[in-house]
């Protein structure tokens, strides 16, 4: 095993939960930044509030943001990493790198769903919300494995230090792009984290009932999950958390 499952706790609303979440001993804690499409999204002033001195390294999660505004943000909330939803151009990544070494850029990439054999992303739908956020974008999603194994080198020359696997869904005609809670392909997942330049966490629809049986299929180097562990969109549930970073420190000390 590599060093470790590292365990992040995405959309966190409020301190209370930050706080529960630290004492449960996760690595990082997320926050969703202006994701209008989130239950659970803040502004940046409530989740500037939740970065500052917190007791565990947090994550702002971003989506549809362009150069400047994501400078702002890290400016503005200083996070220890910033999640980017949507592909930004690899040039930007280049530069954020460079502006804010300290800073560590994770890339979310999409896997279709759990049965789903063939990646089956609407990549049209994707193209279009990406130049409709950012006026272009260099750094599109491959529809295939291959692609997504090529993206993945791509990312780790630019400078990204970590990719998030998520799980993209077809709902009512729309893709929706993570925050789903479905699990993906992780026969896909799988094979791409054995040929990563960079860390993978594994996202979408990990819950406590499905952690061993995803760790053991997928052997990530960190997992991500938010509906998994809530009482309600927005709200931790404390004993689902404890049990999921408990079954997760276990299986670390099984495959050690
Ligand atoms: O959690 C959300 O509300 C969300 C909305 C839009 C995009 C991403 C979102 N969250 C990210 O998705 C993963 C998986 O969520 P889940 O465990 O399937 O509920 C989560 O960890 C966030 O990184």
């Amino acid at each position: 095993m590599k060093d470790g499952c590292k365990v992040k706790i995405c959309g966190i609303t409020n301190l209370e939960d930050r706080e529960m979440t630290a004492a449960a001993g996760a690595d990082y804690f997320g926050v969703i930044v202006d994701v209008p499409y989130s239950p659970r999204t803040l502004n940046r002033e409530t989740a500037a509030g939740l970065l500052k001195d917190a007791p565990l390294d947090g994550v702002a999660l971003v989506f549809q943001q362009d150069l400047q505004q994501i400078k702002h943000l890290v400016e503005f909330c200083q996070p220890q990493a910033v999640q980017l939803l949507n592909p930004v151009p690899l040039d930007w990544l280049r530069e954020l790198k460079g502006s804010f070494p300290e800073v560590s850029w994770w890339q979310s990439l999409f896997l279709p769903a759990a049965g789903i054999a063939a990646p089956h992303l609407n990549i049209e739908e994707l193209r279009h919300t990406c130049e409709t956020a950012t006026g272009l974008c260099s750094c599109l999603p491959h529809p295939n494995i291959e692609g997504l194994r090529l993206q993945m080198q791509e990312l780790a020359t630019a400078g990204a230090d970590a990719v998030i696997l998520d799980t993209a869904v077809k709902r009512a005609g729309k893709t929706r792009f993570g925050g789903t809670g479905q699990t993906s392909n992780w026969e896909l997942a799988c094979s791409l984290v054995e040929t990563s330049p960079l860390p993978v966490f594994l996202a979408g629809g990990i819950k406590p009932s499905n952690i061993k049986v995803a760790l053991d299929a997928v052997r990530p180097d960190g997992v991500d999950l938010c509906s998994g562990v809530e009482v309600r969109p927005g709200r931790k549930d404390p004993a689902k958390l404890r049990e999921l970073i408990d079954l997760v420190r276990i299986w670390e000390k099984e495959n050690n």
